[in-house]
């Protein structure tokens, strides 16, 4: 185990997260999730409710022979003993000691609103089920933490049973008391003098545990560590129930770089990047690229102002180096693109745009296409064929090696629908001219863009054999200006990818077909020209 950080970090994604609407976690899932938290240095990990969730009390099983965690402590969630009974006897709680896990987390009740209605018992039965509760846990050699639901709710209703309920856990041996904003409907001010108030009154080591019904789920997090919480609940990514609960990956990179409190092991931040999605993959949800520090738009800049001057020093329109959260600075190329921009999209790119005379032409490129309905800021490809082509004009470069010269093309998509599959089905003509011949060949596919990639191939694979490597992956189709129904312009964007990435490239026209055509092309030609290969036409 290690030293205890100032601020605890108590994650909570295997309990709170999971019950995310949409969000469900195997055993499997459960334990990757737990090595990612303790390699990022998280503190205690929360693993689900033993003894009311099969997978969970599974996980516990698995956990304790399967995880050798370096960093994290687990702890097991649950509630405290039912009214009237005895925490020794409570099924439930038995099954908290049998996870063996070295933390108990308690949900009790403070609001007298909830212990009447929702508990059906008396408020003073439900102080005894806290002492109760916690005290055997505790003579049975676990750290108790008191989640106290509906805290500030509660507070506010009736100061005094809420504090006596935190008075009644310490007392009994509890290690921490979390105060809990479980319908996430508090703001920071309130927040932060609740914290200060339970401070002065009660003195306990306070955990803070916010749900994001308002927004503010980060915001009241802050406001409690400065109003003194010295453990801080979350959830990776903010998963969590409704809105969901705070974003752990934003809290912890908050108080290390904007209060300086180091709270995950060193060097763990950096990883937060990489741990934030590589948890999207397996809880299958898609990460948010607007998610702050770690998503893919969170230091990615498109408007040409701030890229001309992040040519100059990057931080003049960034709040922190992208590095310290495992991120990357990202440069967009738009309609908004100057020539920094371009220019240092082009770095990114390994493009040299240093003659001033080809930067310029290149951003009066972009804009124009841009104008017509292109977009290059999803497609690095085309962007790459377009600088080529334009310093090519110029004879400042190579350009795109001209891989085949196309005669014509055409597509039929023909249905019968007496056949047995009855789907409709395309089939494709190309005529090309390679190494000075004329070679017409046809495909079929499930749709016109299908049928026309076969017949390109069918007609290309003698003379380019490295597109047996190539692959077509993601297809987009976007009408612009949809106001011109069917006869609107189309925007294709199309993904290629061979075994060690995938790249974009756009089509434009006013005919999808026509846009897709422009794109697979492209598609093509870029996947050859960045395995080396050399024009055979
Ligand atoms: C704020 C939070 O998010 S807390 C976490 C909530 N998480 C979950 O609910 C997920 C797991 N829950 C479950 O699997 C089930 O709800 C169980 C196993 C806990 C209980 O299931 P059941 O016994 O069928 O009861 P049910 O869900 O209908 O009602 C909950 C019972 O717990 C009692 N209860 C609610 N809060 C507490 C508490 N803090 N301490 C003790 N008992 C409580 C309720 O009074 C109710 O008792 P009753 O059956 O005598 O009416
Ligand atoms: C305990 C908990 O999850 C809550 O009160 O929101």
């Amino acid at each position: 185990m290690s030293e205890r950080a100032a601020i605890e970090v108590y994650d909570t994604t295997l309990r709170d997260g999971a019950q995310q609407e949409g969000l469900s976690l195997s055993v499997a899932d459960k334990l990757a999730i737990a090595r990612h938290l303790d390699d990022l240095g998280v503190g205690v990990i929360e693993g689900g409710w033993p003894g009311a969730i099969p997978k969970d009390t599974e996980f516990f099983a698995r956990a304790a022979d399967e995880l050798q965690l370096r960093h994290a402590r687990l702890a097991a969630f649950g509630a405290t003993r039912r009214a009237g009974g005895r925490a020794d006897t409570d099924a439930q709680v038995r099954a908290l000691l049998d996870a063996r896990a070295p933390v108990v987390t308690l949900v009790a009740k403070s609001h007298t609103g909830h212990v009447e209605r929702a508990l059906r018992t008396t408020p003073a039965e439900n102080l005894e089920m806290v002492r109760d509760s916690v005290a055997f846990l505790v003579a049975e050699g676990r750290e108790v933490v008191l989640d106290a639901e509906h805290f500030f709710d509660g507070f506010l209703l009736d100061r005094a049973y809420a504090l006596e309920v935190l008075r009644v856990a310490m007392t009994a041996g509890a290690s921490t008391v979390a105060l809990c904003d479980t319908n996430g409907g508090h703001l920071p001010d309130v927040v932060a003098d609740v914290v200060a108030e339970v401070r002065a009154a009660v003195g306990a080591p306070m955990g803070i545990h916010c749900h994001n019904d308002t927004g503010c789920a980060v915001a009241n997090t802050l406001a409690a560590v400065d109003a003194g919480a010295v453990q801080v609940q979350g959830t990776l990514n903010g998963y969590g129930e409704r809105t969901g609960n705070a974003d752990l990956v934003t809290v912890v990179a908050n108080l290390e770089l904007k209060r300086s409190t180091p709270v995950l092991r060193p060097g763990g931040l950096a990883e937060a990047s990489r741990i934030a999605h590589a948890v999207s993959e397996i809880t299958n949800v898609p990460p948010y690229s607007r998610q702050p520090y770690v998503g893919a738009s969170a230091f990615t800049h498109k408007a040409g102002l701030h890229a001309s001057a992040i040519r100059v020093d990057p931080d003049l329109y960034q709040h922190t180096d992208p590095r310290t959260v495992g991120n990357d600075m990202r440069m967009l190329v738009s309609e908004m693109a100057g020539r920094a921009s371009i220019e240092l999209k082009g770095r990114e790119l390994g493009l040299d745009l240093s003659d001033p005379v080809l930067l310029s032409a290149v951003t009066e490129a972009v804009k124009s296409k841009e104008a017509e309905g292109y977009t290059f800021e999803a497609a690095d490809a085309s962007f790459d064929l377009l600088v080529r082509r334009v310093a090519a004009e110029r004879g400042l470069g190579e350009g795109v090696p001209d891989y085949f010269h196309v005669d014509s093309w055409r597509v039929i998509t023909e249905m019968r629908p007496g056949d047995a599959h009855g789907a409709a089905l395309s089939e494709a003509t190309v005529r090309l001219v390679l190494q000075g011949e004329r070679c017409v060949a046809s495909g079929e596919g499930n749709g016109p863009v299908n049928a026309l990639d076969a017949a390109l191939r069918t007609a290309l694979d003698p003379s380019y054999p490295e597109l047996a490597h190539l692959d077509l992956v993601d297809f987009r189709v976007r009408i612009l200006d949809a106001a011109h129904g069917t006869d609107a312009v189309t925007r294709v964007l199309l993904e290629t990818a061979d075994q060690e990435s995938s790249w974009t490239t756009v089509g434009v026209g006013p005919n999808v077909v026509e846009a897709s055509w422009e794109a697979l092309v492209d598609g093509l030609a870029h996947g050859l020209l960045r395995r080396g290969v050399p024009s055979r036409a």
